[in-house]
């Protein structure tokens, strides 16, 4: 029988390398399309859903149903909108499903396919900054893989291939320092959507670029570190290393230290995923080292990244501060985007929503239930859109 494949978020940066490799690999010869989903980009979400001959297309916005129909007329796939539809795409028996939509809205479906035993590729790190605990606690229970698509851990994953996760010592992720890593620390009140935009090594969605800039990217990875591997926060450490071809180091209790390194195209880690636990061949640039001649790195600056603080102090809080931290962080970000709120005021609108939502235990519950997490989710970005409001008086 052929593989079969469910992609969430297929028109976005992740998903269109994921269709790359399924459509290199064979396509709809070799594997089994079982669904597609995406958001607005109705028109690729078709063009995609008809080249690799899926089941069914999805997109979240109920409003986009009409045209995501007429798009697919003739082509025998079906067609389906709306947040339920895409929980229940998720239901749909799958080998491999990849979960690349960006944000919180990309846990639900990625719960739900835990739920059928699958194989889950994560891309949408939100899912374990949010819900770690419970995600994994899903998978144990339904036999289900979680395979980290992040390339910080799908490389510390690589570099544990054989080793007891007793014999770490410490592991340190990679951070290129964003579009802003060589701007002096005064000019990044006034820096721009635009500017904060341009990523200076990956081609990526919008969102986890400014992501970058900010380092609330590394705060995110951070704590996906400490959720997905189980390591004491104080053994996770970020680096700046501005040619992002290290993706991550693994150091061992006898000192030696696993270093994964590859060209910043995240086909590699989506190609381990989709073949693990085989290898298979992969389209990405192999280094020339003499060429590269020198890699460098740099302190990840605290005072520079308040984002960096910040995720220590989430991954010390444990519970519930996870999703609040992310609600905050993707309400921020869209203030930044709508030019309600400066480049540094984002990081400040987080702290704000922190300290107003830690004044109960609220946070401190663990993140036993959907329900709670989106509720938690609900009541940062509620608290969020209200210090946004007051920050533009
Ligand atoms: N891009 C990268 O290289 C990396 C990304 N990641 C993570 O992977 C995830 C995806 O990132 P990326 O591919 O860059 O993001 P993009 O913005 O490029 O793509 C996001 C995808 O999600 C869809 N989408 C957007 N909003 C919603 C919503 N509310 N509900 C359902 N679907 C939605 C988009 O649809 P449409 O475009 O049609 O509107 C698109 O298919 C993120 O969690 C990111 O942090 C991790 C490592 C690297
Ligand atoms: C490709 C990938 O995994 C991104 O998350 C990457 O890490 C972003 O680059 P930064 O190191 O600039 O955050
Ligand atoms: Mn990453």
């Amino acid at each position: 029988m052929a593989r079969r494949i469910t992609i969430f978020g297929a028109t976005g940066s992740i998903g269109e390398n994921t269709v790359d490799l399924l459509t290199r690999q064979g396509g709809a010869a070799e594997y089994d399309v079982v669904a597609l989903s995406g958001g607005r980009n109705v028109a690729r979400l078709a063009e995609q859903a008809r080249a690799l001959q899926a089941d069914l297309a999805v997109t979240a916005h109920e409003e986009c149903y009409d045209d995501l129909k007429a798009a697919l007329a003739g082509s025998g796939v079906e067609a389906a909108a709306g947040p339920q539809a895409l929980a229940e795409a998720a239901d749909r028996p799958s080998d491999w499903i990849m979960s690349a939509i960006v944000g919180a809205a990309g846990l639900v479906p990625g719960m739900r396919a835990l739920r059928h035993g699958t194989t889950l590729a994560l891309a949408n790190k939100e899912s374990l900054v949010t819900a770690g605990p419970l995600l994994l606690a899903t998978a144990a229970q339904h036999g289900a893989r979680i395979l980290p698509v992040d390339s910080e851990h799908s490389a510390i994953f690589q570099a544990l291939v054989g080793e007891e996760i007793e014999a770490v010592e410490r592991i340190v992720i990679t951070a290129s320092g964003g579009a802003f890593r060589d701007w002096p620390i005064e000019a990044l009140k006034n820096a721009t959507p635009e500017q904060a935009s341009s990523h200076p090594n990956w081609a990526m969605g919008q969102r986890i670029t400014v992501d970058s800039a900010s380092m609330f990217n590394k705060a995110l990875e951070l704590i996906e570190t400490k959720e997905y591997f189980g390591i004491d926060p104080d053994r996770i450490e970020a680096v700046v290393h501005p040619e992002s071809l290290i993706h991550a180091l693994v150091g061992f209790r006898d000192g030696a230290i696993m270093a994964h390194v590859g060209p910043p195209d995240m086909r590699h880690a989506i190609g381990y995923a989709l073949n693990w636990p085989d290898r298979r061949d992969l389209p990405v640039a192999r280094l020339d080292l003499v060429q590269i001649g020198q890699l460098n790195f740099r302190p990840a600056c605290e005072a520079r990244w308040p984002a960096l603080r910040l995720a220590r102090e989430v991954m010390q809080a444990g519970g519930l501060t996870g999703a609040a931290f992310n609600a905050a962080k993707e309400a921020a970000l869209d203030a930044f985007l709508a030019r309600q709120i400066g480049f540094t005021q984002m990081a400040e609108v987080v702290e704000a929503v922190l300290d107003r939502l830690s004044g109960d235990s609220l946070l401190t519950k663990s993140p036993e239930s959907l329900e709670k997490v989106l509720e938690t989710d609900h009541l940062a970005r509620q608290a969020a859109a209200d210090i946004v409001r007051g920050l533009e008086r």
